[in-house]
């Protein structure tokens, strides 16, 4: 079976007050297309130690990975990054307006690409444009407005300041440009957190929305289980266990039911 995401010998070491200490060692980990893998446990365990592990953020820890069957030497790390997408629980929004905010990562990409020596053909295209003007051209209004509506953000002013929005539609905004990246994987860590049971409920909604289109989701969670994971695995004491599996369909294009084998 080939899964879009697999990883081994996941290890982590942080530094401590005389030598460093073990949170996790040898740890294995797959997900499929379209699944949804909930991960638990208790606090300080590790579990956002392993997603930013995942997403290569995480210079304390190391394994072999692979996407789509292609280990992740393969990639650059950002190359990397905009595939195995790490959401953290604290929507960093920065910009004037909600619009600016989602189009950070094309601004970002931009910005690294005009200051290399070969230029891209994009940076070519648009060379004369400012950062923010060439991601514009690449990220329409009309592009974020009608994700936005998909997703049930009709709320969302694309106009509107981002330290004026609430918790609820921050966390929504921060999701919708993660999505808008298009990610084959996105790690979601804790972005419930904080949220009322409604916001929660509407950036499950979301994320269970993609995953249905194919996109293969890890969200660590606090909540009670909301019968949308296919898997329910828990880190404790440096080790990783399946404690749950559900019949939940994990997509409409896999057409397969899941919780036949453990995987974790
Ligand atoms: N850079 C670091 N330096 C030293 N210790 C670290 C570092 N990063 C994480 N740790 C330690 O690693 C352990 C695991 O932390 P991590 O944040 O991954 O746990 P967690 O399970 O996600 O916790 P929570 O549920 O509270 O968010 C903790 O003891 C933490 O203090």
């Amino acid at each position: 079976m080939q899964y879009v995401f697999a990883a081994s010998g996941m290890t982590c070491e942080v530094p401590g007050t005389d030598s460093s200490r073990t949170i996790f060692k040898g740890l294995r980990f797959a997900i499929e297309r379209g699944e949804i893998v909930d991960l638990v446990g208790p606090s300080g365990s590790g579990k956002s130690s392993l997603l930013t592990a995942f997403a290569q953020l995480n210079p304390h820890a190391h394994g072999s990975m692979e996407l789509e069957g292609r280990p992740a030497s393969e990639f650059t790390p950002q190359q990397w990054r905009s595939q195995v997408a790490y959401l953290p629980q604290k929507a960093l929004l920065t910009g004037s307006t909600v619009a600016e905010a989602i189009r950070l990562p094309w601004t970002l990409r931009i910005r690294n690409t005009t200051g290399t020596s070969r230029p891209s053909r994009l940076s070519r295209l648009f060379s004369r444009q400012s950062p923010a003007a060439q991601a514009k051209a690449l990220l329409p209004s009309e592009r974020i407005r009608a994700t936005l509506d998909s997703i049930g953000c009709e709320d969302i002013d694309l106009d509107r300041a981002p330290h004026d929005l609430s918790g609820g539609q921050a966390a929504r905004v921060s999701l919708a440009r993660t999505l808008l990246t298009e990610p084959k994987v996105l790690l979601a860590d804790e972005v419930d957190a904080g949220l009322d049971d409604e916001n929660a409920e509407k950036v499950a909604a979301i994320m269970a929305q993609y995953a249905d289109r194919g996109m293969s989701i890890v969200r660590i969670r606090h909540r009670p289980p909301d019968g949308r994971a296919s898997r329910i695995v828990a880190l404790d004491g440096g080790v990783l266990t399946e404690t749950y599996a559900n019949s939940r369909k994990i997509s409409q294009s896999n057409n397969r039911e899941d919780g036949q084998e453990a995987r974790a």
